[in-house]
């Protein structure tokens, strides 16, 4: 078990996470917030690459900064941008990464065989990876973090730049590792783990807002989310009294899906609220949010 004890990260002057208490358990925890949020400082802290200003983070019940290379031995970390060699194969680049880890030969082999085909590379183990697409070199980015058959398996917003399939694809990878270890996905993206979270965490202002189900979390708008038609002449009135969380045209009306506390019009149809109703109505009024929605 992964347990973050009351971490704060201060850079200089700056808070940017403030006493966040998380726990992990084996399966797979979304870290959903807007960029800027401190997901990125967080999954630092986790991999050991920084540290934490206030709090500690424990593994087993043990400090990982005390526990070091025992614990890199059973991390794996694949930052949002990470360096291979195009002119390598997948192989030939898995077998130099697994010598580095001190990997005998034989043992090495068969990891990166079974390691390929799980993420769907078996065909072209021995292609340059200069030719591979986006999605294809993010397969190879897991299989090399799973070399060492890491138990707390970390990725920073690894979905982006692919395409829906490739999206998908990387799902069902994840889905299929996270028997026996934690993995801990953050994104901006809810669809990327909406289907596939065990627990999502939504941090706001520094803080933990939530470590919850799917369902838990898109419950905290149950009752409060409706659909009704808006005419052009009642547009701005609308908008100015009700938070807007999805609109659509149809015909010369605008259909608004929007909060309000209680059911106030006959034509209001209650709607039942996604993840990604929670994450735009809690981050409306964030700064950050902009930046991520471009
Ligand atoms: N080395 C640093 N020095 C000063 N401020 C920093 C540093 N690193 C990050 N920050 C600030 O801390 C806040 C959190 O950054 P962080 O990168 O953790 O966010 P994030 O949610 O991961 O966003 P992104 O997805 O854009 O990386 C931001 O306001 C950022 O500007």
């Amino acid at each position: 078990m992964l347990v973050i004890e009351n971490v704060s990260k201060q850079y200089g002057n700056f808070q940017a996470l403030n006493s966040i208490q998380l726990e992990f358990q084996n399966g797979i925890y979304g870290l959903l917030a807007p960029n800027g949020a401190g997901k990125t400082t967080l999954i630092k802290m986790i991999a050991t690459l920084m540290f934490p200003t206030k709090g500690e983070i424990l593994y087993n019940g043990t400090n990982i900064v005390a526990l070091d290379d025992k614990y890199r031995d059973v991390l794996g970390y694949l930052p949002q941008h990470f360096g291979y060699y195009k002119n390598y194969s997948p192989e030939k680049y898995l077998f130099y990464l697994a010598a580095l880890k001190g990997l005998d030969k034989s043992t090495a082999k068969q990891r990166i065989n079974e390691l390929l085909t799980l993420v769907g590379l078996e065909d072209v183990t021995r292609k340059k990876m200069k030719k591979f697409s986006g999605g294809m070199i993010q397969r190879v980015g897991i299989a090399q973090e799973m070399l060492n058959d890491p138990k707390v398996l970390i990725l920073d917003e690894p979905t982006a730049g692919l395409d829906p399939k490739e999206r998908a694809r990387f799902r069902k990878i994840l889905t299929s590792l996270a028997r026996d270890r934690i993995i801990i996905l953050s994104t901006h993206i809810v669809s990327d783990v909406e289907s596939i979270a065990n627990q999502i965490i939504m941090i706001k202002e520094k803080k933990v807002l939530y470590q919850d189900t799917v369902a838990h979390i898109s419950n905290q708008l149950k009752g409060m989310l409706f659909e009704t038609e808006v005419s052009l002449a009642e547009e701005d009135q609308f908008r100015d009294n009700y938070q807007i969380i999805g609109e659509r045209q149809e015909q010369e009306k605008l259909i608004f899906r929007f909060v309000a506390e209680q059911r106030l019009e006959e034509a209001w149809q209650e709607v039942i609220p996604t993840l990604e109703d929670v994450f735009l109505h809690v981050y409306e009024d964030d700064q950050t949010l902009a930046g991520s929605m471009k």
